[in-house]
């Protein structure tokens, strides 16, 4: 008997309802969009469901400003469809790590087979500034957390997929590779811990993707992840950071953003 509580059972519960709402059999893919990414939802295809997080089990909206609480499916151009998770679950909220993976979690449990997962963070390598964009080719999990429960020892090679990178080299051979730290956040690092996450290889460092790609690949999904550069990770001699700053600078790079994924998702 499983309960209705278990990770499993809350992601299919929240699965049919998602797909029931939407009157589709299944998901081809999952979106997660994060600080400037917000626009892609209605530029990859045609909204034909909106389902606010209250009304779906183990959806929380995050009641952050600028975080969407929303669920969309949209139908793409080629007749697949996306589940768009606006309302995503930062270990900072304390509602634990299930709460988090969860919106994955209901997206493999409709069918999807890919996730995409997509963020703003903090530029650690000076050579990513505000408004840059990052494909990320590999993660430092800095958080202490895993969404797996169990001795379920998974792999993480080619955990963002090379196929999938590749596909966004098509689209933007200029776009540059680096490696996302995951914090607990929600506070920003200090200027000695942003030397230190350089130091051991960190591209950028934000409070989210790490722990949800993990569960992606646990569910057998493959993964892409985006980062859009909106801050340096600490102005060592700037002004101190404001988070009304690191917003702002998403919703400018909202446009781009959104054409860019719509281009990319689809292929
Ligand atoms: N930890 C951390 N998270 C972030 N998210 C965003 I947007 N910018 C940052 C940043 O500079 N540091």
């Amino acid at each position: 008997m499983s309960h209705e509580n278990e990770p499993a059972a809350l992601a299919r519960d929240a699965a049919r309802i998602l797909t029931d709402r939407a009157g589709v059999e299944r998901f081809d893919i999952a979106l997660t969009l994060g600080s400037g990414w917000r626009r892609a939802a209605d530029l990859i295809g045609e909204v034909i469901s909106t389902v606010p997080a209250a009304e779906v089990p183990g959806f929380h909206a995050s009641g952050v400003a600028g975080h969407g609480g929303d669920l969309r499916t949209v139908r793409m151009p080629d007749g697949r469809h996306a589940l768009i998770i606006g309302a995503r679950t930062h270990l900072y909220e304390g509602r634990g790590v299930r709460a988090v993976v969860h919106g994955v979690r209901t997206a493999a449990a409709a069918g999807a087979r890919i996730a995409v997962l997509t963020n703003g963070a903090g530029g650690l390598d000076p050579a990513f500034g505000a408004g840059d964009t990052m494909l990320i080719n590999d993660h430092l999990n800095l958080t202490g957390e895993s969404p797996i429960e169990g001795a379920h020892f998974i792999d993480l090679t080619d955990l963002y997929a090379e196929r999938l990178r590749a596909v966004v080299r098509s689209v933007d051979s200029s776009i540059r590779e680096g490696v996302y730290a995951q914090v607990r956040g929600p506070h920003y690092e200090t200027p000695a811990e942003s030397r230190y996450l350089y130091g051991i290889g960190g591209t950028a460092v934000g409070m989210s993707t790490a722990v949800e790609a993990i569960a992606a690949r646990e569910a057998g999904m493959e993964v892409l992840g985006l980062t859009l550069v909106t801050n340096p990770a600490t102005n060592h001699d700037g002004p101190p950071l404001d988070h009304a700053e690191v917003l702002a600078a998403g919703q400018a790079a909202e446009g781009r953003l959104g054409e860019f994924l719509a281009r990319v998702v689809p292929r």
